[in-house]
């Protein structure tokens, strides 16, 4: 039964945003509340891989593609040991999974996980709200009842402080520092170890995506993983040939307490390569001495055109941002080399005179149609040039 003015009969959960705005459907998953921004993801595959990738920390996903639960869930397809995502609203019910790599059910897991799902959303005018007035913060309740109190959850998404300003990288970080072997995904072998790696990586965890690491070790790297909060030092005693600095949530200005002094000193004191992807990214430019904005809905999704201004090619990619290297900020010596065909937002940098760069966006999940090895492969041959 519901309670309240204007609660459906049959509804199970409810989606509450800072403005008042309410939306009901039916809830799966863990039950419960959550409070997080609320954003969209276009991608149509890959909902396990989103929910599960670090960088959505505070973040409740709305899939724009209606069809979701059909893959299921395998252990294998995981980005990180749980689902990191708060929260997940989708078209139409999950779906009974039918293939035969799934090993349980997205509903089921995420309720182990304790992470709240909705279906029957109107997700188009959702997006066309986060669209208009940048992405919300929402609080998504799930009861088998039916009992909400939708004042109490408008509050919450009002309370809820938003991203800017902080800090996730440090939740999501490994405790401790771990060597990385596992090489991508092939068929029909699977997963492959790397046994005779060339060069010696450091890779900080900002929020690491597993695939991200095993592209690493595809291209031939030793890795050694270390927490986000690790000193130039600490990097320096693994003798690196190279540096990656990784993906992760949360505002890049915040994180950069720790990590931008850190990546400042390699680049001062060495003359080591340097890779980083998204947060990685964004933390290397603000290290560089760029600055970091906050966008109105991000970029979210895998068919994102990106340009590589130093080939002129364009790459569809995998993309998961809320915030942007402010490209007019960066200074000289620094050069943008990839942006963003939708918008012109920056999305790639290196330095003018030193094997130093990184991008925006995903390369480990961009579908194609370059194989986007080819900038982990850059990255070993700088390590090679060293040798
Ligand atoms: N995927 C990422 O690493 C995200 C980076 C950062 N948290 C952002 O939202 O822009």
């Amino acid at each position: 039964m519901s309670t309240g003015n204007n609660i459906p009969e049959n509804a199970t959960a409810c989606l509450a945003l800072a403005d008042g705005t309410l939306f009901f459907g039916r809830g799966f998953g863990a039950t419960g509340d959550c409070v997080a921004e609320l954003c969209f993801n276009t991608a149509m595959t890959g909902y396990q891989e989103i929910m599960t990738d670090p960088s959505y920390a505070g973040q409740i996903v709305t899939f724009t593609f209606p069809h979701v639960g059909n893959t299921g869930v395998t252990a294998e397809d995981d980005e990180t040991a749980d689902p990191v995502a708060a929260g997940m609203v989708v078209k139409w019910d999950p779906t009974a999974s039918s293939n035969w790599r799934a090993e349980a059910e997205l509903t089921d897991w995420l309720k182990t996980r304790g992470r709240i799902g909705v279906g029957g959303i109107d997700t188009r005018r959702l997006t066309r709200a986060i669209r208009h007035a940048g992405a919300p913060h929402a609080a998504l309740a799930h009861d088998p009842d039916g009992n909400f109190d939708t004042d109490a959850l408008v509050a919450k998404a009002k309370a809820f402080s938003g991203l800017e300003g902080l800090d996730l990288a440090k939740d999501v970080t490994c405790a401790q520092s771990y060597k990385w072997d596992e090489q991508r995904w092939a068929w029909p072998e699977g997963y492959t170890r790397q046994e005779a790696p060339k060069h010696k990586v450091v890779a900080l965890d900002y929020g690491a995506k597993r695939n991200i690491l095993r592209c690493l070790a595809s291209a031939g790297c030793d890795v050694t993983v270390l927490p986000a909060n690790s000193t130039a030092a600490d990097v320096l005693a693994h003798n690196p040939d190279g540096v990656f600095l990784s993906n992760g949530p949360g505002d890049p200005a915040a994180t950069g307490e720790y990590a931008v002094p850190m990546i400042k000193e390699i680049l001062n004191t060495t003359e080591l390569p340097v890779f980083g992807i998204c947060l990685g990214h964004q933390m290397l430019a603000l290290a560089l001495g760029g600055k970091t904005i906050k966008m109105n809905h991000g970029h979210h999704g895998a068919n994102h055109p990106v340009k590589d201004l130093d080939t002129g090619k364009v790459e569809i990619t995998s993309m998961n941002h809320g915030f942007a290297v402010d490209a007019d900020s960066l200074p000289s010596g620094v050069v943008q080399t990839h942006v963003s065909l939708f918008d012109a937002t920056n999305c790639g940098i290196r330095m003018a005179d030193r094997p130093v760069y990184s991008v925006q966006y995903h390369p480990e999940a961009s579908p194609g149609p370059m194989d986007s090895m080819y900038l982990f492969e850059r990255f070993a041959e700088a390590m090679d040039a060293r040798a």
